[in-house]
């Protein structure tokens, strides 16, 4: 596989000969994020879903009880974060410097802040009121908050990008999470927000992410 703009080749070069087996539920969720960097590596993987049923077949496979979770040849690893910051290191969207790296993560807590909120809501409100409250918290308080950090720290980086001038995992969590991620539907990103648009565009733009984008399954979630 051509993997360029890694400065840890070696390593990279025996991660790109890793056998690598995502495990998820049938539907984008928590492990969306994954494929996506997986897709604009152009790194093959066994993407292996499963049904609520077939659940418990998987899940003492699983570190924590939970996925997403990511084997790499025989060991099996998990955490979302842990697992996408993993991905993009290795496939070279972690950016150049600790100080990039520091901003990536920060962004990837933002919205992953957001992503919970949504999540809590959507998932863990049984109670008809509180669910519509969480809900409008999320759509008309969480949710713009978010879109409005995003398009100050677009506008301060001013490449198009959110971190450095090329596609870093930032980028693919704002996309994850504006277009068919499981709290997407919560997200309005209007005109107010013409940066973050920009930015979308330009992900998607990626031929790489571009192509898969074009070839996925719907998902609710
Ligand atoms: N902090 C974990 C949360 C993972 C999580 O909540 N996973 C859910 C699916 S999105 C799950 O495995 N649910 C089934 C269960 O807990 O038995 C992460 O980010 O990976």
């Amino acid at each position: 596989m051509h993997v360029d703009r890694l400065p840890h080749m070696t390593y990279i070069e025996k991660m790109a000969d890793s056998a690598l087996k995502l495990y998820y539920f049938d539907g984008r969720g928590r492990a969306e994020v994954a494929r996506l960097i997986l897709a604009a590596a152009g790194k093959e993987y066994e993407d292996l879903r499963f049904s609520e049923e077939e659940w418990p077949k998987y899940k003492p496979l699983t570190p924590y009880g939970q996925v997403p979770a990511l084997q790499v040849d025989d060991v099996v690893y998990a955490q979302s974060n842990a697992i996408f910051s993993f991905l993009a290191r290795e496939f070279g969207f972690l950016g150049g410097s600790s100080l990039e790296i520091f901003k990536i993560d920060e962004i990837v807590n933002l919205v992953n802040d957001f992503v919970n909120a949504s999540a809590d809501a959507l998932f863990h409100t049984d109670d008809p009121a509180a669910k519509e409250a969480a809900l409008k918290k999320v759509k008309e308080v969480v949710g713009p908050r978010t879109l409005g950090f995003l398009e100050v720290i677009l506008e301060k980086n001013g490449t198009g990008y959110l971190v450095g001038d090329k596609l870093s995992l930032a980028d693919i969590v704002l996309l994850d999470a504006t277009t068919g991620g499981m709290a997407s539907n919560l997200l309005d990103v209007n005109d107010d927000y013409p940066l973050v648009k920009k930015t979308i565009e330009l992900v998607k733009s990626n031929e790489k992410i571009g192509k898969y984008l074009a070839t996925r399954k719907d998902s609710p979630w």
